[in-house]
């Protein structure tokens, strides 16, 4: 079921505004997975509350584990910290991935170590996204995995209660997550895990470098030496105590609305070292003229109201792709996006859908084999429909910045990540000043 339209108010003015984001939607759901194959119980502090999180802990739960909300002591207002108890995994459940990529690939191999079938399925969306590489290396292993020959959801996980593990070759052009999938979970098979990825590209990086660093946390002994190649030794994961950062890349789309606007944005709490692919936005935002500034542990971005065109590779932040070419729809010169020809799969086929809701409002966009070219032109307000894409709605919030008057199409799908967004959005357009 679609939401009904939203009107982003028009900004009167420079902004002045401070926006405090929800936890990272990527370390959520990795501690998630890791706290459910530990040997103890797990706290994790400010996780995010949002589609993709709770739809990962629903199928946590339904594999087993206890997943519970405790009250947080630190911070009474943030969302409740969630505790997470492992069990033996136990399969003959139906799990809903709605149309979370971590969901859809990191479970299937914590899947194949439950004791009977696991059926895997999600929303019409999800069942276009590409699975292939996960179901062949899992057959590679030896778990057997029935998808009727689609290489896509639904398919059904018989592992049989352990996984022998070893050496797997993945070919993950398509995602990262292949990668980031079989490492969550092979410090739990026998011989624990060795993965080399063997293709044409490798998008993403920072979320393989992610995986790596909170398998460490939980005690993980992790091999990276080697390009391409990773390995997880056999062991124990311990229960793990952590406060999710909050998601740098869904702080950029308000990052960017005081670059758009102009005036200027703070977001509390930004870490000063993190794995985040997000925090790339920082380079971008400098890169389109904005004045980007960390002090300590807060982000401030001053903007004059005039983006500058950038050329620029995105392969190792491509889920900042829609909020970077809004920008660019609205900077003073064109713009080129390379290097995320892979962002095809994701929520939608975003290139597609950049270029064409980019075009209703007047900007001039070709699609490129690996991203996009933007020209920017003089705007229109339009309907920016968004393909039941949490980015996109950020995208046409941007694009309303300049384009007062652009109406967003289904905006409850951003709930994906963000459920509070457009809660979150007006508070900060309200602080523009005429
Ligand atoms: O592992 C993760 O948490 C993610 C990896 C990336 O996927 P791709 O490698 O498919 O781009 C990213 O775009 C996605 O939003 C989250
Ligand atoms: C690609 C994204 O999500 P997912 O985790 O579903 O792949 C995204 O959030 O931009």
């Amino acid at each position: 079921m679609t939401s009904p339209d939203w009107h982003p108010p028009a900004a009167s003015g420079p902004l002045d505004a401070t926006v405090t984001l929800p936890g990272s939607k990527s370390l959520t759901n990795r501690y998630l997975v890791l706290a459910a194959l530990a040997s103890g119980t797990s706290r994790l502090r400010r996780p995010l509350r949002s589609r993709d999180t709770e739809l990962m802990a629903q199928a946590l739960r339904q594999l087993g584990a206890g997943v519970d909300d405790a009250t947080s002591s630190a911070n009474a207002l943030a969302s409740p910290d969630w505790l997470v108890t492992p069990a033996t995994l136990r399969g003959g459940r139906a799990i809903d991935c709605g149309l979370a990529g971590t969901v859809m690939r990191f479970l299937p191999p914590v899947a194949a170590l439950a004791d009977s079938p696991v059926t895997f399925d999600g929303d019409e969306h999800a069942r276009v996204r590409p699975m292939a590489a996960t179901i062949d290396a899992l057959r590679d292993l030896g778990v057997d995995v029935d998808d009727g020959g689609t290489g896509t959801l639904p398919f059904v996980v018989t592992g049989g209660g352990s996984v022998g593990g070893g050496r797997v070759v993945v070919d993950a052009s398509a995602s990262s997550q292949f990668v980031s999938a079989l490492l969550l979970a092979g410090s739990r098979f026998e011989e624990g895990i060795t993965v080399v990825h063997e293709g044409e590209q490798l998008p993403s990086l920072p979320h393989i470098e992610m995986t790596v660093e909170t398998l460490r946390d939980a005690g993980a002994e992790v091999d990276d030496c080697e390009p391409h190649t990773w390995r997880v030794e056999p062991g124990e994961l311990l229960p793990l105590d952590v406060t999710v950062e909050p998601d740098l890349s869904n702080a950029a789309p308000f990052l960017a609305a005081a670059v758009v606007a102009g005036g200027t944005v703070v977001v509390p709490d930004w870490p000063q070292h993190t794995t985040q692919a997000g925090d790339r936005i920082r380079d971008v935002l400098d890169q389109m003229g904005a004045e980007v500034r960390l002090d300590a542990h807060t982000l401030t971005v001053i903007g004059d109201g005039s983006p500058h065109g950038v050329d620029i590779d995105l392969s190792d932040a491509a889920e900042l792709t829609p909020v970077v070419a809004a920008l660019a729809g609205c900077a003073d010169g064109p713009s080129i996006i390379r290097g995320v020809g892979h962002i095809r799969g994701h929520e939608t086929d975003r290139i597609a859908a950049l270029s064409r809701e980019l075009g209703a409002l007047g900007v001039e966009v070709t699609e490129r084999e690996d991203g996009l070219r933007i020209d920017p032109q003089p705007l229109r307000p339009a309907t920016f429909h968004t393909y039941a894409d949490h980015r996109m709605v950020m995208a046409g919030a941007v694009m309303s910045v300049a384009a007062p008057g652009t109406v967003i199409e289904d905006p409850g799908t951003v709930a994906k990540t963000v459920p509070d967004f457009v809660g979150l959005w007006e508070s900060m357009i309200g602080t523009s000043a005429p």
